[in-house]
């Protein structure tokens, strides 16, 4: 049998394209929020946009669905340009709205009839709402659901027509643990009715945790694209130890020297990035390393505070390749 891992690899490395992004480019005045954007998403394939506010996901996604006009480049959806085939793309796409553009004032079956009577032909209310966990809040206005309540409702809506491709932006934001939770649940069975999804989120638990692929962004450009786990693997590293140099930046420039190569000089490290006054140190070898990096630290009289060790996650990836954390605004 097939390990989960590879089972994810495969949908992402075989398949049939669904969505064809080429070269996006859009701009807000002198700014480029989306800059030469490049994918492909395969059929049934849960693909993630993963960056912190600000990276240009919602733009990428906007112009996918065709609700924003890109300045350069071109999108595709099973084959239907997004700028020239738009009605066409409408048909096959699902798109979450933010719940706090819904009507608030209906009841929960009365804006999922609305929504339906938009298409030629749609699923029935009634089992959406119930595969939604929301059947016995069908009666209820739309300003009385809770926050997770009402971001079923929103994906609800968004399959009415029984779209190839559901665009989920940032469907977790705002919501407790359980919540999140709970939708997580319901993204990996539309996952299994074989719908394609695409999802914005800037929390990598989620990223990792549903994505076949993800596409990390920052700066409105594509810094990386893999299936999470060979993210995390192209750290060379499983482990990471982390410790905040208290008052580092404002060091004189040899003795933020002198710390720096003895945190290089760790035993087995592979690695070292650093943010502000946080270092972390990647090794393979956690035990030595973080022997060595105590007693080195204590001869040497570096003061250092929440020391912690952990597994190496694609948060690490992200403060590797852009020295940020994706938790930065
Ligand atoms: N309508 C607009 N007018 C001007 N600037 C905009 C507009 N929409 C987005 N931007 C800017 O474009 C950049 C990308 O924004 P976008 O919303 O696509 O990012 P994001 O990754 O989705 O972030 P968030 O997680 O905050 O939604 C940001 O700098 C944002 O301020």
């Amino acid at each position: 049998m097939r390990s989960a891992a590879e089972a994810i690899q495969v949908a992402g490395d075989t398949g049939e394209p669904v969505i064809v992004v080429d070269g996006l480019v859009k701009w807000y005045g002198a700014h480029t929020a989306v800059n030469g954007v490049r994918f492909t998403v395969m059929r049934g394939e849960v693909f993630g946009l993963l960056g912190p506010n600000g990276a240009g996901k919602t733009t990428t996604m906007e112009m996918i669905e065709g609700l924003r006009r890109p300045d350069g480049g071109s999108a595709k959806v099973a084959g239907f340009d997004t700028q020239k085939d738009l009605r066409k793309v409408k048909e096959v796409i699902g798109v979450q709205l933010q719940s706090t553009s819904m009507f608030d004032l209906l009841k929960v079956k009365e804006i999922m009839r609305m929504y339906a009577s938009f298409y030629p032909k749609s699923l029935p209310v009634e089992s959406l709402l119930e595969a939604m966990i929301l059947k016995e809040k069908m009666n209820d206005r739309v300003k009385h659901l809770s926050g997770g309540q009402k971001q079923r409702l929103a994906i609800a809506l968004a399959l009415v027509n029984d779209p190839q491709v559901v665009f989920l932006d940032e469907p977790t934001t705002g919501l407790d643990p359980q919540a999140r939770r709970t939708l997580w649940d319901i993204i990996l069975k539309l996952k299994e009715q074989g719908k394609t999804i695409v999802l914005s989120t800037h929390y990598m638990d989620e990223a990792h945790v549903l994505c076949d692929r993800i596409c990390l962004m920052d700066q409105g450009k594509v810094i990386a694209l893999d299936t999470p786990q060979r993210l995390v693997r192209s750290l060379h590293s499983d482990s990471a130890i982390e410790f905040r140099a208290s008052g580092y930046e404002s060091l004189p420039e040899a003795e933020r020297t002198s710390i720096l190569q003895l945190v290089q000089s760790v035993a087995e490290t592979k690695q070292v990035d650093m943010r502000k006054d946080v270092f972390i140190l990647y090794t393979d070898n956690l035990q030595a390393s973080l022997i060595d990096f105590i007693g080195k630290a204590g001869a040497a009289g570096l003061s250092y505070a929440e020391l912690q060790t952990r597994t190496a996650t694609l948060e690490d990836v992200f403060i590797h390749m852009t020295g940020r954390s994706l938790r930065e605004e």
